[in-house]
């Protein structure tokens, strides 16, 4: 959807942008040159950081230490790490263009990448041998593979002039709201992953419905899995708030667009995904018309809000108040989103 730089290691770096992430190459294309060019690099840098986190193959010895020193072999332009299938295989067997892009940007870009690289590759690397076995846990998890994502993106902002204060909590929320959303639709890609089971959802909550988390697999549990699917998208409004008010603070149109489209297209998933037993069978996907909408037609905050508004009525509409447990504390999210918009 772009033309290539002339740069033959940016060039890389897009091509490869559009073929990992097209929403996110959609998105970034919102940004000024010199913001782009950081963007790009952030998302593939981390891109690279979570191919060795998802590939259940590498031994738990080998990951680690990766992890944890990914912010460092980054500027190592000689470095490697193959793993992963592939689009990302290539990614890592050609990451020498990334570095070299990377060692390109102005360094207040490369420090705020750098840190927010390993601050994640810490966090991951604890994961590794700590279960999310807690609400507390899922927002601790998700605060390091998407939050600081957010905190660090707002670090660009401020870098590039675009805006003037980070937000931190805010930011925060932003990378919460659509990692949970993310989790919450890949259930059944991330149980029957192979050779091992990537298990996100909080055992906390999983265990008030079943006695595994794979007992949602079953047709005979669709009930209860329903239930317990339902008490997560709950806990994932949680952020919206927060997010309806990062996107509210924002100043520069170009930032407004980047930072907004997924946070509608995570509310709809959010919204398709409620009661919706087809997340036990296979992957509920946003069908191309409405996405293609929301990247059209969200310009501006009037556009957030309606958005919002009208997904949290079609939530409501779903809500079970005779059989759901939840029903109650889902109606008071709901509301207090369309309250804000
Ligand atoms: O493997 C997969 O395909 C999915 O992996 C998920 C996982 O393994 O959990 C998981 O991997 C997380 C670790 C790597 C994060 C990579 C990333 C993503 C989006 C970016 C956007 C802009 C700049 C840098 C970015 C970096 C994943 O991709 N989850 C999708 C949600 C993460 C969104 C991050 C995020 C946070 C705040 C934001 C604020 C504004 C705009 C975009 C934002 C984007
Ligand atoms: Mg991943
Ligand atoms: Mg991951």
């Amino acid at each position: 959807i772009t033309k290539l730089p002339k740069d033959p290691d940016l060039a890389f770096c897009y091509a490869m942008l559009n073929r990992v992430s097209r929403s996110f190459a959609i998105v970034i294309q919102q940004l000024g040159q010199e913001l782009r060019d950081a963007v790009c690099i952030f998302y593939l840098v981390l891109r690279g950081l979570d191919t060795v986190e998802d590939d259940m193959s590498i031994p738990v010895e080998r990951k680690i230490p990766t992890l944890l020193d990914f912010h460092k072999t980054m500027y190592d332009t000689e470095w490697k790490f193959p793993c992963g299938d592939k689009d990302y295989q290539e990614l890592m067997d050609k990451f020498h263009h990334v570095t070299a892009s990377f060692l390109r940007l102005h360094r207040r870009y490369q420090e705020v990448i750098a840190d927010v690289t390993r601050r994640m590759g810490e966090g991951m690397a604890k994961f590794i041998t700590t279960d999310v076995d807690s609400v507390q846990r899922w927002d601790e998890y998700c605060h390091y593979v998407a939050g600081l994502v957010g905190i660090g993106l707002s670090e660009l902002f401020v870098a590039a002039g675009l805006e003037s204060s980070v937000r931190q909590e805010q930011a925060n929320s932003m990378g919460l709201f659509l990692q949970k959303t993310n989790i919450i639709r890949d259930y059944l890609e991330d149980i029957c992953e192979q050779p091992a089971p990537r298990m996100f959802w909080p055992k906390e909550v999983w265990s008030c419905y079943a006695e595994q988390l794979e007992d949602f697999k079953d047709d005979k549990h669709i009930d209860s899995a329903v239930k317990c699917l339902n008490h997560l998208v709950t806990d994932a409004l949680r952020h919206a708030p927060d997010c309806l008010e990062y996107l509210a603070g924002l100043k520069a149109r170009a930032v407004f667009r980047f930072c907004a489209i997924p946070q509608v297209m995570a509310m709809g998933t959010l919204m398709l995904c409620y009661g919706e037993p087809q997340v036990f069978k296979g992957v509920v996907k946003m069908r191309r018309g409405m996405a293609a909408k929301i990247m059209d037609k969200t310009l501006g905050m009037a556009d957030v809000y309606g958005s919002f508004y009208d997904f949290a009525t079609w939530m409501t509409s779903k809500v079970d108040t005779e059989r759901d447990p939840n029903a109650h504390v889902t109606l008071k999210r709901l509301k207090d989103i369309q309250d804000i918009c």
